[in-house]
């Protein structure tokens, strides 16, 4: 194969701590390389260096032959590198055809021309994407593959993509999959980055195990298994948990009767015990996320009731549902101007219900948070250092942590194990496991059947808007709870969550 791309011996550091301690790879053109490691291991700074974002205290890089130091993203995208990052930085009033060719040279162009561009591109790649929509109401998928077509435009030949995956249902990883493999297919090259051991597996055609600031190993994925490179990050074996069964207690916490919001859902009744985890789940626009939203007080519901401990509540703001002790972790912060520190953000949870009075306080709450940030092997040498300086999945266990802490009744979760690594999702479960125990009971919204199969008492599928089907944990499994998500879809068998075990399961690329 034709090599695209070699480094070696990179060094780098963040506030004087050296994060990358001499890596070294290859990759050529066509291929997939899978990058993996755990939370704080280096990737996102090893991908900074490779676009200019952050200069390397030492080691080479050669690209298409050619000696390779760039200095800013724009530099390494003039070099035909460009990065997908883990947080999209999209416009949301946008249309999908300015946001496909957002700084590149034709973005001058009238929107006319480009929109036509646009348009030629997705039918190439063979997705289903309105040129005229807003990138603010498209899901996530849908921005995903805005972003892929962006990397068509920019004609890279090198696309880095920053676990890109997390938090989408298999169905549309199998999609984003299908176009990259086409990218793959027209001699472009990419660095993947995930969390999902067995989409890389998927994916990739060569897997890197990023550990202790070095390449540790490159495996051929076609001859590796899940448990093998857990082996690899984790230096040990995953721990097995059982399911979850009965519930210790059935004392009724939550009651939803009837609850509309807007177009989104009609007529939802279901009910939340005392330390049970209830888990949520649905296709895109199956309404799940506007009734965690309406759980959570920040949208408004538009019928039906919500009683809270026995007593009917009236939901307007997320201060009323703090107030009736009901904690909500969204998918993401709007809050993007502040960075709090990390013992800052810790503490906010536990002083909103406490409040930090005397000189004691004070000091067995930063205890508490040195506590967590060991428990959940937060790697930071300065909790004081603010949120920005943690990597994506450390913090993401700080946003998660800090209402873990919160001594809520209720607590909503969405996604809560987006960008963590295997190690730490153990650590969540037993976390989240010991809180029901405290009688917290949870609802658990997310994409990741296998999550929700392994962690909830039951599981709400939601589709269309309405509540289909309420699982309890020993009578389902994965493909039942497809089978609820998409309803006629799945009995024709041309579901594409069908369709993507098939492709997960037999397309290794070869
Ligand atoms: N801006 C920064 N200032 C200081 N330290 C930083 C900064 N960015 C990252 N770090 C530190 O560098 C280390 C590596 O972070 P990086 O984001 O590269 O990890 P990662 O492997 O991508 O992790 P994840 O899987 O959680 O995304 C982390 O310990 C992090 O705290």
């Amino acid at each position: 194969m034709d090599l695209l791309l070699h480094v070696d011996d990179i060094r780098a550091s963040h506030d004087q701590r050296r994060i990358l301690r001499g890596v070294g790879f290859s990759l050529h053109r066509g291929e997939i390389l899978g990058l993996i490691g755990t939370n704080g291991a280096g990737k996102t700074t090893l991908m900074d260096v490779l676009t200019g974002s952050h200069l390397p205290n030492g080691g080479r890089m050669s690209l298409a032959g050619e000696n390779f130091n760039p200095d800013s993203l724009e530099a390494a995208q003039a070099c035909g590198v460009g990065l997908i990052p883990q947080n999209f930085r999209l416009d949301p009033e946008q249309t999908v055809a300015k946001a496909i060719f957002r700084r590149t040279f034709q973005a001058a162009k009238p929107h006319p021309e480009l929109r036509a561009q646009a348009a030629k591109l997705i039918a190439e790649v063979g997705v289903d994407l309105d040129p005229d929509a807003k990138v603010g109401v498209l899901v996530r998928a849908e921005q995903a593959l805005v972003e892929v077509l962006r990397m068509v435009a920019e004609e890279a030949q090198l696309v880095i993509m920053d676990e890109v995956a997390a938090s989408l249902p298999d169905h549309d990883v199998a999609v984003l999959h299908k176009v990259l493999r086409m990218l793959t297919g027209q001699g472009r090259a990419i660095i993947y980055i995930t969390h999902r051991l067995d989409e890389v597996r998927s994916i990739a055609h060569r897997i890197a195990v990023l550990r202790e600031g070095v390449v540790h190993r490159i495996l051929d994925a076609s001859q590796c298994t899940v448990e093998e490179l857990a082996l690899l990050l984790l230096q040990k074996e995953p721990e097995s948990s059982d399911r979850p069964n009965g519930l210790l207690e059935d004392q009724e916490v939550l009651r939803v009767v009837n609850l509309s919001v807007a177009e989104d859902i009609r007529d939802v009744t279901f009910t939340v015990a005392k330390g049970e985890i209830f888990g949520l789940v649905g296709t895109h626009r199956s309404g799940t996320y506007a009734l965690v939203e309406a759980l959570a007080g920040v949208r408004a519901m538009t019928c039906g009731e919500i009683h809270v401990n026995g007593e009917q509540v009236d939901l307007q703001s997320e201060t009323d549902a703090r107030h009736r002790k009901i904690g909500f972790l969204p998918d993401s912060d709007h809050n993007f101007h502040e960075d709090p520190s990390i013992a800052e953000e810790l503490q906010q949870g536990r002083n909103r219900q406490a409040g930090a009075s005397s000189v004691e306080d004070e000091v067995s709450q930063l205890r508490g948070v040195i506590d967590v940030v060991q428990q959940m092997r937060i790697k930071t040498g300065n909790i004081q250092g603010t949120m920005s300086t943690l990597s994506g999945g450390d913090h993401q266990k700080v946003r998660l942590a800090r209402w873990m802490a919160a001594e809520c009744d209720i607590l909503i979760l969405s996604h809560p194990s987006r960008g963590i690594d295997i190690g730490a999702k153990e650590i969540v479960y037993r976390m989240l496991r010991e809180l029901c125990e405290t009688g917290v009971a949870i609802i658990l919204h997310s994409s990741d059947l296998s999550e929700l199969v392994g962690w909830c008492h039951r599981i709400g599928v939601m589709r269309d808007g309405e509540l289909v089907s309420i699982e309890a944990n020993a009578n389902t499994n994965e493909d039942v709870l497809v089978h609820h998500m998409l309803g006629d879809k799945f009995a024709s068998g041309n579901s594409p969550a069908r369709r993507s075990k098939g492709v997960t399961d037999t397309l290794l690329p070869g």
